[in-house]
């Protein structure tokens, strides 16, 4: 496929990331390669690193390894990358005329820190007002997911779901907080176990003092059921 081709459908898909100050730095020509190619290359480079650290790919365990590497980047852990698989997120009539904010608090983020491709790990919390339209509850949980499954830094991700919220949605009034454990801080360099990341973007009403500590005061909530 053309790239002038892809490129034009990435836009009428209104990615978060056709021109967004949360761009993820993605190359352009990066669609003109297939996900079959992409497995392929990654497997050729995986072999060459575990070879490189003196691992004997004859070994039985080991032999599967640089495959099973290729496949999970392009099909699970980096599979955000490939803005086909953006989730539809389904939109209705606000015909109950539900007036308050909505939150979706304790969505699980499994995300690949981009500087040491080491897990990120956490909860995300988002809200919005509605403005006439509601959306799933599932496609929140899912477009947190979408963004998570690429190299990340948990700012951008904390914006770009955000910003897909307020399109979706057709409304600036949308916030999310994340929190999150990075295991480059954890489990190497400083070695921090305990310490954990917290990033929030406010749109639109989220911006107000008192809207914002409602939606703050809702994540609190002890949800054991
Ligand atoms: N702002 C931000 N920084 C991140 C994120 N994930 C990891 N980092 C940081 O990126 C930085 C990369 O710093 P470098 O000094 O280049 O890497 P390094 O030598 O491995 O650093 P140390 O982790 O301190 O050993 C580290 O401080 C990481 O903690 C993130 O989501 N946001
Ligand atoms: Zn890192």
């Amino acid at each position: 496929m053309k790239i002038d081709k892809v490129l034009n459908e990435i836009d009428e898909m209104g990615d978060a990331h056709a021109g967004s100050s949360a761009e993820t730095p993605i190359r352009k020509d990066a669609f003109e390669v297939s996900d079959t190619d992409k497995i392929a290359l990654i497997r050729e480079n995986v072999e060459h690193i575990m070879q490189t650290l003196g691992l004997d790919l004859s070994d039985d365990s080991l032999k599967g390894t640089p495959q099973r590497v290729a496949k999970m980047f392009v099909n699970e852990i980096f599979s955000g990358l490939d803005p086909k698989r953006k989730p539809k997120a389904s939109v209705f009539d606000n015909k109950y005329k539900y007036g308050e904010m909505l939150v979706e608090k304790n969505i699980t983020v499994y995300s690949t820190c981009e500087h040491h491709l080491l897990p990120i790990v956490g909860k995300a919390h988002v809200a919005y007002i509605s403005k006439g339209t509601v959306v799933g509850l599932s496609k929140m949980n899912r477009i947190v997911d979408y963004y998570a499954k690429r190299p990340q830094v948990q700012e951008r991700m904390t914006m770009q779901i955000v910003q897909e919220l307020q399109k979706v949605l057709g409304t600036d009034d949308v916030a999310c907080v994340v929190d999150a454990k990075h295991l480059c801080v954890n489990s190497r360099g400083i070695r921090d176990i305990e310490s954990s990341t917290v990033t929030s973007e406010f749109g639109g009403a989220f911006k107000q003092k008192e809207v914002r500590r409602e939606f703050l005061d809702y994540i609190k909530l002890d949800t054991t059921f």
